[in-house]
This record gives structure tokens, sequence and C-alpha cells, in this order.
């Protein structure tokens, strides 16, 4: 099929030799993630503290949720999937030329030729698209871009809205993100996951973080979406009336620890192709990322210094290292989740010493593991 990337010859050379083989495991155990109902958001203050309080906590405990109610049509999602197919129909060497949709170079990405283990492969093409590009976009179908332009439209009015909600608690003026986070320095992500006769050796996409504030996700209902959490992976069982949300790097490090930027990835099935599509919410390349709580577990940084340092990080440890750490690393962990616990406990009567001693756990297992997995390089 001439729309198809040239995947099966970059996988079979890295299959012929035997010390790049990776053993992928199989049957990972599926997981519902949270739901939460935006449908009240606006309907007075205890309902919106009651979501509040929701997000906040699925954003901490486990870094990724789904929102029902979340404004965005099924109609405008139904169209996106229908459009997103066609694009990826088109031949290979057109796509491959960015003039397909006049986007700037690199826009359209496939595997990743360079690629030395089948570990580091993604059996996966995707359209990145920023935001600024979309009223320029070239498209033979117009459908296309006023199919992008209408789902970014609520996406972004989405975004935000999330980001407010979980700026809240940790008592960051809701003006913030209006403030860094202007229109054009998102961006819009097509994936799609082609059939893979090496399924249980190769990734869809490899496990990594988000560099963003917060990601929006729609999947399809065929399901390969992985995520780390204490200690295993979990399948997320596909919902359709829901959206994926998860927080990225930069709100773990303005949050100070507390809400978790958690790996994630996805597998490849053989028979069946998938598709999704990602909104990342990400703030001006020069705005300075603080850590919200002292002492901060996260030096101060910009997304520039960010995509700089991931660069080098890759070059020189083989993997992407969230801003270092301080050495009272630990110790400022636990009074974070302890604020945060009082947060909690106040607005849902819940926390206490056991629920500190918990988050300090916690905290040290996943330093722990964060250490420990250090041989996983991960995509920008
Ligand atoms: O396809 C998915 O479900 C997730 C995609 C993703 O993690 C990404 O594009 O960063
Ligand atoms: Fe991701």
């Amino acid at each position: 099929m001439d729309f198809e990337p040239p995947f099966q010859g970059t996988c079979k050379t890295l299959l012929q030799n035997p010390t790049h083989y990776h053993d992928k495991p199989s049957d990972v155990d599926e997981c519902e993630l949270p739901v939460i109902d935006l449908n009240n958001l606006n309907f007075g203050h205890t309902e919106r503290e009651k979501i509040v309080s929701e997000v906040a906590q699925a954003a901490s405990q486990w870094g990724f949720f789904q929102v029902v109610n979340h404004g965005v049509s099924q109609e405008v999602v139904n169209n996106m999937q229908y459009e997103q197919k066609r694009l990826f129909r088109q031949p290979f060497p057109k796509k491959v030329e960015n003039n397909l949709l006049n986007l700037s170079a690199n826009s359209y990405r496939w595997g990743n030729p360079e690629a030395t283990c089948l570990k580091q492969f993604s059996w996966s093409e995707a359209f990145h698209i920023s935001t600024t590009e979309i009223p320029t976009m070239r498209t033979e179908h117009k459908s296309l871009r006023s199919t992008i332009e209408a789902f970014v439209k609520t996406v972004s009015g989405l975004a935000r809205s999330l980001a407010e909600i979980l700026a809240q608690p940790l008592g960051i003026k809701p003006v913030y993100f209006e403030e860094n986070c202007p229109a054009r320095t998102s961006y819009l992500r097509l994936n799609r996951y082609a059939p893979c006769p090496f399924s249980s050796q190769v990734y869809g996409l490899i496990s990594h973080t988000d560099t963003d504030f917060l990601t929006i996700v729609y999947q399809d209902q065929v399901g390969g979406l992985e995520i780390y959490k204490d200690g295993r992976w979990l399948g997320v069982k596909p919902n359709p009336e829901a959206l994926i949300v998860n927080i990225g790097d930069f709100f773990e490090a303005l949050s100070n620890g507390i809400y978790k930027s958690i790996k994630h990835r996805v597998v490849t099935s053989q028979k069946v192709e998938r598709f999704s599509v990602a909104y990342f919410y990400c703030p001006s390349y020069d705005v300075v990322i603080k850590s919200c709580g002292k002492p901060a577990l996260y030096r101060q940084f910009t997304l520039r210094e960010y995509k700089q340092q991931t660069q080098i990080d890759v070059q020189e440890i083989g993997y992407r290292s969230l801003a270092p750490k301080t050495k009272n690393a630990i110790v400022a962990g636990g009074l974070s989740a302890f604020v945060f616990g009082v947060y909690f406990y106040t607005m849902r009567a819940v926390g206490g010493t056991d629920e500190l001693q918990v988050a300090i756990n916690k905290f040290e297992e996943e330093k722990g593991q964060k250490e420990a997995e250090a041989s996983m390089p991960s995509k920008a």
C-alpha cells in the first residue's frame, strides 16, 4: 500500500541483530481512568469546587483522567476521525513532502529512522500541526482544515479551563495561563498506528512523558494506550464519550511535584490500525516555569531551555530528565504532599498523617523508579 511508511524494512534490520532484540511484556491489566463530569462546572460554587477537588486528586494520584460533557461535540470528533483517516491514506511520498499541507519542515514524522534497537522504534506516523499554521494549511479538501479549526477551537478552551481548575488548589492565579499560554504556542498531533506484524516486539509509541502543561487526547475505540502507575503498566480502556487528559512535565514542575507527569506508551496491534488526536497545551518559549511550593523541587526553566537540555540529556545520558531536583527533594516532597493533603482535608475531609506518609512513600518509590528506568530514551 503506497500510503504506508517503510516500517517493515527498518524493523527487519533491527530484528536481524539479536542484541537489538527487545522482549516486550505482554498482557497488561486494563484500568478505567477516573471519569470527571464537567457538566456542572458553571452551576455554582459548590459544584465547581467538587470538580476542582476531583480533577486535582486525579492529577496527583494518576496524572491521567477522562472528562465527559467536555463541550467537544460528537460531530466534531467524528469529522476529525474521518478527515484524519483520509489524510493518512495519501501516498507516503506525498506525506513526506511537507508541501502536502504546507506545514513547516519536519511536521510529518514516522517511526524514528535513527533507532538502533527495537525499543527505540515507534511503529506510527504523525502530523504535528502548530496552531499558528492552521489558517495557512494547504488542503485540497477544505473540510480537513475546517474540521481541525473546529476541534482546536473547543479543545483549546477546554485545556485552559482545566489548567485553571488545576491551578486553584496550588494558589496559582487563573490569569497565569491567559498570560503565559497564548493560542499560538500549542499544537495538535494527529497520530496513526498502523497494524504491525511484530506487535509483540515493537511499540506504536515508545514510553515518554509530554513536554507541556497538559495534553488532551481523543482516541478511537481500538485501545493500546498504556500508562505507568504504581510500578506497572496499565491499559487504558477506551470510552467513546470521553477525552483523556494527562499532566505534562511543566505542570509537574509548576505544582512542585504534586501533579504527576507520568510515562505512557502505545502498543501496536497485528491486525487493526488505530488513530488518536492529541492537543498539547504549552507555554510560550521564554516563560519561566517556577515550582509553586517551597522548597522548590525543580529548578526554574523555560521551554526553550528545556528543549535544549532534552537534546543534551538524550545525547549524554540516554534519557530525558525533568529539571534536576534539589538535595532536599524527599523532605520537600513530603511538605508539598502535606500542604496538598490539608487542601483535601478541608475539601473532602480526608488526609492526615497516614496520607502524608503514603505520599512520602510514593514520592520515594517514584524517585527510585525514575532513576532505575534511566535507560529508556523519550521523544520530545
Ligand atoms: O495515541 C495516544 O493515545 C497517545 C498519544 C501520545 O501519547 C502523544 O501523542 O504524546
Ligand atoms: Fe504522550
